[in-house]
């Protein structure tokens, strides 16, 4: 699966609500797609199986909190909901442990590579839900090139990317089990973002995993 201008669904299983949540396996169907100065997204399509069942599950488990958040030099309101787990805490379903150790396994190679350690997971309640354009650049990600890897259960929604100094933006569309791993310099030379929609839109759960000090 490339990435692409205009939006493309990612063939995702669509039908898996009964399935038990699980992982296929990642390396087979995973894409690259470099993107400039040094910026690169992988795409493995519904790499999770079941994960309707798995969105069903962490809507009822997660304690969600609402957030206001640092954006620049402006604190503002966090159109969705949010809950960090750090490397000390437990995740809550073992998929989420499975995911991230084969995420680490399989990116050991790339240079510089660090353990995926923390999962950031959000909650797009519907499609007046969002996260406005940023990189992830606390920590490493300000300075080094780094991974930022995303699973997405529940509805679909579009996730777009665009240069730092201007240029055509790519869309993604993500959901049913679909994994984006953002990697090189993408974090400081690209901006990333999930805008609102205007269609009415189901739950999505996307979960964010991360190095030590990645936010
Ligand atoms: O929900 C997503 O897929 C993206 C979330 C994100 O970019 C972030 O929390 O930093
Ligand atoms: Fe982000």
């Amino acid at each position: 699966m490339s990435v692409r201008a205009d939006a493309v669904p990612l063939q995702g299983s669509l039908f898996d609500q009964d399935e038990v949540p699980g992982l296929r396996p990642l390396a087979s169907a995973l894409g690259r797609q470099h993107l400039s100065d040094g910026a690169w997204v992988d795409v493995r399509p519904g790499w999770i199986t079941g994960a309707e069942a798995l969105c069903e599950e962490l809507l009822a488990a997660v304690p969600w909190r609402a957030e206001r958040r640092r954006m620049y030099d402006r604190v503002v309101d966090t159109p969705r909901l949010l809950r960090f787990y750090s490397e000390a805490e437990a995740l809550p379903h073992r998929l989420l442990e499975e995911a991230r150790d084969a995420l680490t396994e399989h990116y050991a190679a790339e240079p510089g590579a660090q353990r995926f350690t923390t999962a950031g997971l959000c909650l797009y309640r519907d499609e007046r839900d969002s996260v406005a354009w940023h990189g992830d650049r606390i920590g490493r990600g300000a300075t080094h090139d780094t991974m930022v890897a995303i699973c997405s259960t529940g509805a679909p929604r579009r996730m777009l990317l665009r240069p730092r100094g201007g240029g055509a933006t790519r869309t993604l569309v993500v959901g049913h089990g679909d994994l984006v791993v953002m990697g090189g310099s993408c974090q400081r030379t690209w901006e990333h973002s999930v805008p609102k929609e205007t269609h009415p839109t189901g739950p999505r759960i996307s979960i964010q995993f991360r190095p030590h000090g990645v936010r």
